[in-house]
Order: C-alpha cells, then sequence, then structure tokens
C-alpha cells in the first residue's frame, strides 16, 4: 500500500468570498405569501422554497426559471476494479454515449422537467466523443484503497475545470444548476469523503450502490476502511483529501459548486456522489451551501450524514439512488410552482377574497 503523499504547506486553491442571500427580497416574499389568497403557510415548504429563490434571485417575485442546466460530471474509479459495483466499468463510458443519445434517465427527465443537459467527461477509462472530453483530466483516477486518487497537479487542474465549466453555464444563461454524475464505484470514494468529514466510521457510510450483493458489500466495507484509513491523515485540508481519496470528479464537481456559489446561482443538490462533493465544496468555500438545496434523501446513508452537516433538509424522498441529477429533476417541478406561486397568485385584496377573523384580544 502506498502511504497518502502528504503536501506540506498544503495545497490551496482560494475561491473569492461568497456573497450573502438577499434578506430584503426573502422578507419581501414572506410579506407577498401573508397576502396570497390562501391561510398563511398553508403551501408549507414551497413558501419556503419561494422566499429562498427570491433571495438567491434578489427579486420578489422571482422569475420564472429559463434555463435550469444539468452537468454530469462523468468519471472512472479505480477501486471499481475491486469488486466494489454491481456493474463492470465499462458502463461508464457506455453510459456516457447513452446520455449523448438521449436514452437515459436523465435525458427523460430533464425533458419533462424543462431542463438541458450537458455531459462532461473528466476521469472516463475509455475514449469518449472530443464534444465532452475537453476537460478529460485522466482515464480513471486511481484506486483510492492503496493509492492516491490524483496527482497534485490533477487536482488543481480538475478543480479549474470544474470552476470553468460552472463559469461557462452561467455566462451561458444558466439561472438554476443541477450537479449530477455517472461513474461505476462512484459510491465508494463518495463514502470515504464523507466519512472522513463528519467524522463518521465505515459501517455508517456504506451503501448498497448500484445494488451490491454481500460479497461486493464486504469488498466495500475493505475498501472504505483503506481508503478513510489514508483519508485520515489529510483530512485537514480539503484539497488534499480531494486528491489522495476522492478522484477528478469529485474535485470538479467541487469546484463547480463553489463557484455557482460565487456567481450567485442556485443549485440542485442531487444524490451522495453530489452531496459528498458538497461537503468538500463548503470547506473550500464556507457558506457556499446558502446557494444550494437537497433535492431528495437517497437511499446511500452517507448522503444522510453530508446532508445534516451541511444543514440541508432533502425535498423529496423517492428511494431513487440513480445519479445522473435525476433526484435534482425530480425536484425542479417544485422549484417552479413554488416561483409562479409568488408571480401569480391572487391577493386577498385583488380577488375579494375574505381575509382571516380577527381574534377577540386577550384580556
Ligand atoms: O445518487 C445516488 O445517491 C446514487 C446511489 C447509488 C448509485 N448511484 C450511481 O451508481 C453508480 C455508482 O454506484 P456503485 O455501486 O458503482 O458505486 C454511479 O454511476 C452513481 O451515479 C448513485
Ligand atoms: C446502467 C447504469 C446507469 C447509471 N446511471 C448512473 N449510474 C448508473 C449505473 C448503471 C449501472
Amino acid at each position: 500500500m502506498t502511504p497518502p503523499t502528504e503536501s506540506f504547506p498544503p495545497a490551496t486553491v482560494t475561491f473569492p468570498e461568497i456573497p450573502e442571500p438577499d434578506q430584503d427580497a426573502a422578507g419581501q416574499a414572506r410579506a407577498r405569501h401573508a397576502e396570497l389568497t390562501k391561510p398563511p403557510g398553508s403551501l408549507g415548504k414551497l413558501e419556503e422554497l419561494g422566499t429562498w429563490l427570491a433571495a438567491r434571485q434578489r427579486r420578489c417575485p422571482p422569475r420564472p426559471l429559463q434555463r435550469p442546466r444539468v452537468v454530469v460530471f462523468a468519471g472512472d474509479h479505480g477501486i471499481a476494479r475491486g469488486g466494489v459495483s454491481a456493474y463492470p466499468a465499462e458502463v461508464t463510458a457506455q453510459m456516457v454515449r447513452n446520455f449523448l443519445d438521449g436514452g437515459a434517465a436523465v435525458n427523460v427527465l430533464s425533458d419533462v422537467a424543462g431542463a438541458t443537459v450537458r455531459v462532461v467527461d473528466i476521469a472516463v477509462a475509455a475514449q469518449t466523443p472530443p464534444e465532452v472530453a475537453e476537460f478529460k483530466v485522466r482515464e480513471s483516477s486511481g484506486s483510492i484503497d492503496v493509492e492516491d486518487a490524483l496527482t497534485e497537479e490533477q487536482t488543481q487542474t480538475a478543480l479549474t475545470a470544474g470552476r470553468t465549466i460552472a463559469d461557462a453555464e452561467v455566462d451561458a444563461g444558466a439561472d438554476l444548476l443541477i450537479v449530477g454524475d455517472m461513474g461505476i464505484g462512484n459510491t465508494t470514494p463518495a463514502a470515504v469523503l464523507i466519512a472522513a468529514l463528519t467524522g463518521s466510521e465505515p459501517v455508517a457510510v456504506i451503501g448498497r450502490g448500484t445494488g451490491i450483493d454481500d460479497n461486493a458489500w464486504m469488498r466495500k466495507a475493505t475498501a472504505i476502511r483503506d481508503g478513510l484509513r489514508r483519508a485520515r491523515a489529510n483530512s485537514a485540508y480539503p484539497v488534499d483529501l480531494l486528491r489522495v481519496v476522492g478522484g477528478a470528479d469529485f474535485a470538479a464537481m467541487a469546484a463547480f459548486l463553489v463557484q455557482a456559489a460565487v456567481r450567485q446561482t442556485p443549485v440542485l443538490l442531487d444524490g451522495v456522489i453530489a452531496s459528498a462533493a458538497a461537503l468538500v465544496a463548503e470547506e473550500l468555500a464556507p457558506g457556499a451551501r446558502q446557494w444550494w438545496l437537497a433535492a431528495h434523501r437517497s437511499t446511500e446513508p452517507a448522503q444522510h450524514l453530508a446532508l445534516d452537516q451541511l444543514q440541508l433538509e432533502p425535498l423529496l424522498e423517492l428511494d431513487m439512488r440513480l445519479g445522473e441529477g435525476t433526484g435534482g429533476l425530480a425536484a425542479l417541478p417544485l422549484l417552479r410552482m413554488a416561483a409562479k406561486v409568488l408571480t401569480e397568485m391572487a391577493t386577498f385584496e385583488q380577488a375579494g377574497v375574505s381575509g382571516q377573523i380577527p381574534q377577540p384580544a386577550e384580556d
């Protein structure tokens, strides 16, 4: 086993300060909700969502979402060769082809939810079409139980890729971003990153991923234990954690998430992989989490730990565990509804509907 190479002083990437969402716009949204033709609070979390969006858009009512965009970060992981997944590693590249051909779940759900999809090969083992390979860092990240996932240079390249992709999407008009992933074996590094950052034990973070049997579960538990051992020497520095036990896709996703926050663009997080990247991203740029929503509760236990630490409550619980950004897409219609409530519902005054009966003052 190659010991983790500690970089000292630690490699640092710096991000600008994260802007605060607009509390005035949030206050206006709350006041407007109180005037709309419904008992106060009766739309429950939809009201909170509308207020959340108004604060991120810095306006009330919020604009309808015009260009929600899913970015699927595809990457292979050496650990997949150790039998920790129910599927062979070739599926990553095969699914990239399927995304491009429009046949994957992310394509179907994005069509219904009104989003477009971009696929980026960050570290797929096989060759992919040139239109998705612009940001390829390497062919597969290293096997994190025995070696570093990346070199320092590759880590920086992947971080820069994530930042550049977020900038390009926002510059092209994206007003909501959804982080998706594709990578056979990637629930193993996700679990290790989350365990390292939440101080959890392997047994608390291991999940069934693509649907592994008990033998694969044993191998995955060993891989997570070994990865975590290597991580613990590095967990003080989030960039080193990405390098030692993450991978190019996780580094790119983390930087993408930070840069989305820097660019004041709201994000819907998908499942355990996006949540692991988010946990690292919040370490890189504290406060970035204010720009993210947890779309759904995945069946992976590690995701619950990550979301708890990020203080993000998932919007949906649909027993989904696919990745690709599909959980984010399932939640997108809720965000659209929440915005439209604030723009289109009539007030009590406009509709001529009587408000609450004033209660007699108690003495
Ligand atoms: O999003 C999730 O929470 C999620 C949970 C389990 C599996 N996945 C997807 O399944 C693949 C990883 O699973 P595994 O078993 O190969 O580690 C990867 O392509 C993920 O997108 C995704
Ligand atoms: C077929 C398949 C599709 C996926 N999409 C995201 N992860 C996946 C894993 C598999 C195995």
